[in-house]
């Protein structure tokens, strides 16, 4: 299995340091943290897409390079991602039977290379957004809200996929939420994150049953109440 070792992360402006932040990805890491905690500029950053009024300072060791190649995105709205006048299967840049082959393991039946992003569901056009990046071997997936915009029904296939996919592939995993629930039986491991700064992490059965900070206990009960307000 591949790593990637965030041994120092730091974004700053000329006013303030936004984060400040170190961990490790050796599997399946969940990045959680209320709104403005500063999980997208981590990601944006894993991503070289920080806006030019930001330095950075990093310092990451890991076992691969990181690039467009090796990188898969799945933004929180997926159908930004595609284009909606062209055919899925002229969205892929890969041979046929390779487009087969992620279909298959994304649960997609062949006919839709034929269609248009439009004439898909939410949580069709998700999969497919996730079959392209596999097409490139990417040897990571970082998932940015991916359950944010899908319904229950999506919501439940994707995390199911996305486990699938993990046993399937030798891919590691970053994925950012602030939903607890959608990552407990993804991610193996778990990083609390308030301000830019790790508040609590380790391994997600340990920081879900034991939380030590009265923050990541906050988060846990606001995803169980959320939870009962959705069944
Ligand atoms: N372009 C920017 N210029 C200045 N500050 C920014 C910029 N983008 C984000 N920030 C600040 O950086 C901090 C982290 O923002 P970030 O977008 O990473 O949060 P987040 O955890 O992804 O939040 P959310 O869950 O709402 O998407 C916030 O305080 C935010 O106001």
């Amino acid at each position: 299995m591949s790593y990637i070792n965030i041994k120092n992360l730091k974004i700053y402006t000329n006013e303030k340091t936004l984060v400040n932040l170190s961990f490790n990805i050796t599997n399946s890491t969940a990045l959680i943290g209320e709104s403005g905690s500063g999980k997208s500029l981590t990601l944006k950053a894993l991503l070289n897409l920080l806006p030019s009024s930001m330095k950075i300072d990093k310092d990451i060791d890991s076992d691969f390079e990181l690039n467009y190649d090796t990188i898969a995105f799945i933004p929180q709205n997926p159908f930004t991602s595609l284009s909606s006048m062209t055919k899925i299967k002229n969205q892929f840049f890969c041979s046929e039977e390779k487009k087969e082959e992620v279909l298959k393991l994304l649960d997609l039946d062949k006919s839709i290379l034929n269609k248009f992003p439009p004439q898909l569901s939410g949580g069709q056009i998700q999969r497919v957004v996730i079959a392209i990046a596999l097409s490139r071997n990417a040897k990571i997936l970082l998932l940015d809200e991916p359950t944010t915009a899908l319904d229950f029904e999506n919501k439940n296939n994707i995390i199911n996929i996305i486990n699938d996919l993990k046993k399937q592939l030798n891919v590691l995993i970053l994925f950012v939420t602030h939903d607890i629930d959608s990552i407990k039986d993804i991610c193996n491991e778990i990083v609390i994150i308030k301000n830019g700064k790790v508040i609590e992490n380790g391994l997600t059965n340990i920081v879900l049953s034991s939380p030590k900070e009265d923050y990541t206990k906050r988060l846990i009960n606001s995803t169980f109440k959320n939870k009962n307000f959705r069944n």
